[in-house]
């Protein structure tokens, strides 16, 4: 299929640009560069392009006879979201109902889009399951899940056919190894304790240590990218026979800030100081997925689950990209 990627040049959009490729379909990259990085898309048609463009979005899916269209455009830090919610609104959620609406000018009906678990908000069962209570807590995780709500009315309305995709924390390199993390600003946890393992960062800070788990620090659901990006190609080869899907991509295991960090240490073979700070506003406890909906329907398996190979492959990446994308 001719596929156009939105944040194509992202951490997890480039990493399913070089899975279609390698696929063999035709992806397309529409990025406005905002966040990304010219070098993480390889031999690839790439158009700097913004969401907020509704002729150029037009005139791409129909000049280009695109099929389908996966979806990681965004913004991305729940914290910076809290400080400017219209900002997030605006890009999230306003943004994709531009393209959502060039598509279906377009004719396009086939929808691939980067959900979250941050629509559960503060979940008060662990795992989680898609039907349990959509209660976000930030306008980060408001403005993914108003677009769910816009996908959810599009498909019963007959107008379009979409996956949701509700990841959990996206980590490691992918595509071979090829394809790493590098956000600028950098929040997630992995990368920001391998900065502190190669000097760059002069520690990691553990965002509290007093949480009702087995060692006082917050568990999280870490899933490699390329296990996410296998998720996705099934998604979008159900989509025709099954309009609307809603799954949780997790491997279902939780693991602790300081399991992580212990991981890093491990892993790199480096010292580096560990500093117990304060909690971090809004971090729930424990967010694990249950993602059995996804394995049944898609027959999707995880196939890089152990924290240790996740970890590892974002340290390769980072020690021979010391600079990111900037190399
Ligand atoms: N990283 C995670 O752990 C995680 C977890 C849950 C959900 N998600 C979702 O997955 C998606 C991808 O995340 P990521 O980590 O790859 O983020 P990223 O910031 O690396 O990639 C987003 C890309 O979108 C581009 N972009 C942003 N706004 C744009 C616009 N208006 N027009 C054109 N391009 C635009 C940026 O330049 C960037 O290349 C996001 O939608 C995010 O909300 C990520
Ligand atoms: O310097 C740091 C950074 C993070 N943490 C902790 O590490 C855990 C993971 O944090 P982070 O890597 O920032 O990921 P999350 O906040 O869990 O959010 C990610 O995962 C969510 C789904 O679980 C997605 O919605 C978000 O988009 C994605 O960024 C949390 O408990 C943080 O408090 C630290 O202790 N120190």
């Amino acid at each position: 299929m001719r596929i156009l990627v939105c944040g194509g040049a992202g951490y997890i959009g480039s990493n399913m640009t070089a899975l279609l490729a390698a696929e063999g379909h035709e992806p397309l990259v529409y990025d406005n560069l905002s966040k990304g990085h010219r070098g993480a898309v390889g031999d690839v048609e790439f158009i700097v392009g913004d969401l907020a463009d509704y002729d150029l979005l037009l005139k791409t899916l129909r000049g280009r006879r695109i099929e389908a269209v996966m979806h990681f455009a965004a913004w991305i830090e729940v914290g910076e979201s809290v400080q400017e919610p219209l900002k997030y609104y605006r890009n999230n959620t306003s943004n994709t109902q531009n393209l959502l609406s060039a598509m279906e000018a377009a004719g396009v009906g086939r929808f691939v889009f980067s959900s979250t678990a941050a629509v559960y908000g503060m979940p008060e069962t662990t795992p989680i399951t898609e039907e349990m209570p959509k209660a976000p807590i930030n306008p980060y995780g408001e403005s993914k899940w108003a677009v769910e709500r816009m996908c959810h009315y599009q498909s019963e309305a007959g107008r379009l056919h979409y996956a949701a995709l509700r990841y959990f924390n996206a980590c490691g390199a992918g595509n071979n190894g090829l394809c790493g993390e590098d956000h600028r600003p950098e929040s997630h946890l992995i990368p920001l304790t391998i900065q502190a393992a190669m000097g760059k960062r002069p520690d990691i800070r553990i965002y509290g240590t007093d949480y009702d788990t087995p060692d006082g620090t917050c568990i999280r659901d870490y899933i490699h990218v390329d296990d996410l990006c296998r998720a996705h190609l099934l998604a979008l080869g159900k989509l025709d026979e099954q309009p609307e899907q809603v799954y949780n991509l997790g491997n279902g295991q939780g693991y602790s800030v300081r399991e992580v960090i212990e991981t890093v240490r491990r892993v790199s073979g480096k010292d580096f100081t560990v500093v117990e700070a304060d909690r971090r506003p809004g971090d729930p406890a424990v967010l694990t997925s249950d993602a059995n909906k996804a394995r049944r329907e898609l027959g999707w398996t995880c196939q890089k689950p152990e924290l240790e190979t996740m970890v590892a492959t974002a340290w390769q990446w980072h020690s021979e990209h010391p600079n990111g994308y900037s190399d």
